[in-house]
């Protein structure tokens, strides 16, 4: 494993928005005065670690190349599923020259709010593991599963102490995630997020605990809670 791994950003922004129901890609959603991928891109820059970024968009786009962001940045072409979106941006890195124990940072281009510390809490966690490590933060309410049918009943409540919410950055040994995603490809299996790659292959990714300020926009009234923690962070 080399001693000074060599860290690549990512952020993925390749996608359609469908929950947020706008008329346009959602990572163009204008949140006090920028678009969400601008504010995304500053978050990136405000960590120590990262000094330029791939962006991942569609091949559609024509928005992100007007704007102006924090970062010197580069682009490529991203898939259908979020998970050959970072596949699409992987092969971008590898064909750059990254080398199979260096690290890939991935990023939603829909959690403008993650914070330089967190960033880097991930960043130092997954040079100490073997395959990577991602932000998370424990599950705080009371989980109910439903009941097939309409209206919803509840089934039962799920035992929450050991459950966790997924977050990013996530952060992964590049030559590792290669072969992760391969074998989703494989074997056609559905994930929404890469550390579910290297799960079904059995392999471990560490879980670092982080602010619940880092949401991801979703839904409309996202936009007025994520609007607030940014107001907060000026
Ligand atoms: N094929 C895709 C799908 C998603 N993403 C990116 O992955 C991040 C998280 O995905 P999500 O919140 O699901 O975004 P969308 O897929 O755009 O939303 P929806 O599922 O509501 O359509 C977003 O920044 C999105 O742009 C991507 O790069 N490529
Ligand atoms: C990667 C992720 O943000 C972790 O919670 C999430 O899995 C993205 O899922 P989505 O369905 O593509 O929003």
């Amino acid at each position: 494993m080399s001693s000074t791994p060599t860290l690549y950003p990512m952020i993925v922004a390749a996608g359609r928005g469908s929950r947020f129901g706008a008329q346009i890609p959602k990572q163009y959603t204008q949140l006090l005065g920028k678009t969400l991928l601008e504010h995304s891109i500053a978050a990136l820059a405000q960590s120590a670690a990262i000094h330029e970024c791939l962006i991942v968009i569609s091949k559609e786009d024509t928005t992100a190349q007007t704007l102006d962001f924090a970062l010197p940045v580069r682009y490529t072409t991203g898939g259908a599923e979020r998970w050959q979106s970072v596949q699409a941006g992987l092969t971008h890195i590898i064909e750059a020259g990254a080398a199979p124990d260096d690290l890939v940072l991935i990023h939603d281009a829909a959690r403008p709010a993650v914070s330089p510390q967190d960033i880097e809490a991930v960043i130092d966690a997954a040079h100490k593991e073997r395959y990577g490590a991602i932000l998370a933060a424990p599950v705080a309410d009371t989980l109910k599963q439903s009941l097939t049918g309409t209206p919803a009943y509840i089934e039962r409540t799920i035992e929450r102490s050991q459950l966790w919410q997924a977050y990013t950055p996530q952060v992964f040994r590049i030559g590792a995630l290669q072969t992760a995603l391969d074998y989703v490809a494989k074997t056609g299996a559905h994930i929404t997020d890469e550390a579910s790659a290297f799960e079904s292959m059995g392999l471990p990714i560490r879980l670092v605990s982080g602010s619940r300020q880092n949401i991801k926009l979703t839904y409309p009234e996202d936009a007025d809670l994520l609007s607030a923690i940014l107001t907060t962070r000026r």
